[in-house]
């Protein structure tokens, strides 16, 4: 990847293709999961929210970078392992959609091994994330330092998942 003199950092965005695509988001995780589109200038844009187990059939385009996101919380979800989804070229005209699977991370709901029970599907955080989690849904942030845990810990529960700084990472992955 080139990066543009004097443009800053180099930014993902989604390609102005034009190509429609029908895909089928899929939440096959026990949250409440926000569908992102990164615009064609590089900024998130959140779209309606899907239950847990709930699927939408939805138009994008070719090309277009999606990923998604627990609401509120921004805990990121997976598409087949990887934190970004591109929507594929439509395979000439045949119209049935495409599956997008989102899960937890460390889910994997895929290839043949397809398990029907999927929201069952153990998330794959460590205790320590879990925790975390817990903790920011329990705890206001300005309450953090009040806790009595070791102080590195404030750090952590202070370094919440955050979709700009992902980005960012992302781009120059
Ligand atoms: C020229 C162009 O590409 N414009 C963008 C704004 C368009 S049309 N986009 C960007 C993404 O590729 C999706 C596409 C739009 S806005 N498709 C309509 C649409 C509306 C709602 C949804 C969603 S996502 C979760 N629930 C719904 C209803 C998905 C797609």
């Amino acid at each position: 990847r080139q990066i543009e003199p004097g443009f800053g950092p180099p930014r993902l965005r989604s390609f102005n293709s034009r190509q429609q695509a029908q895909v089928l988001f899929c939440n096959r995780s026990s949250r409440t999961v926000q569908p992102i589109w990164v615009n064609f200038q590089g900024n998130p844009e959140p779209y309606p929210v899907l239950l847990p187990g709930t699927g939408r059939r939805i138009y994008t385009y070719h090309g277009h970078i999606w990923l998604f996101r627990e609401v509120n919380t921004d805990v990121a979800l997976t598409v087949d392992k990887r934190e970004i989804y591109i929507a594929p070229a439509d395979d000439n005209g045949q119209q049935q959609p495409v599956m997008v699977n989102i899960c937890l991370p460390g889910v994997y709901y895929g290839g043949q091994r397809m398990n029907f029970n999927p929201i069952l599907q153990p998330a794959v955080f460590t205790l320590k994330d879990c925790c975390l989690q817990v903790i920011r849904n329990l705890v206001k942030p300005e309450d953090y330092r009040k806790l009595e845990i070791v102080t590195s810990l404030y750090d952590d529960l202070e370094n919440r998942p955050n979709v700009q700084k992902d980005l960012q990472r992302l781009a120059l992955s």
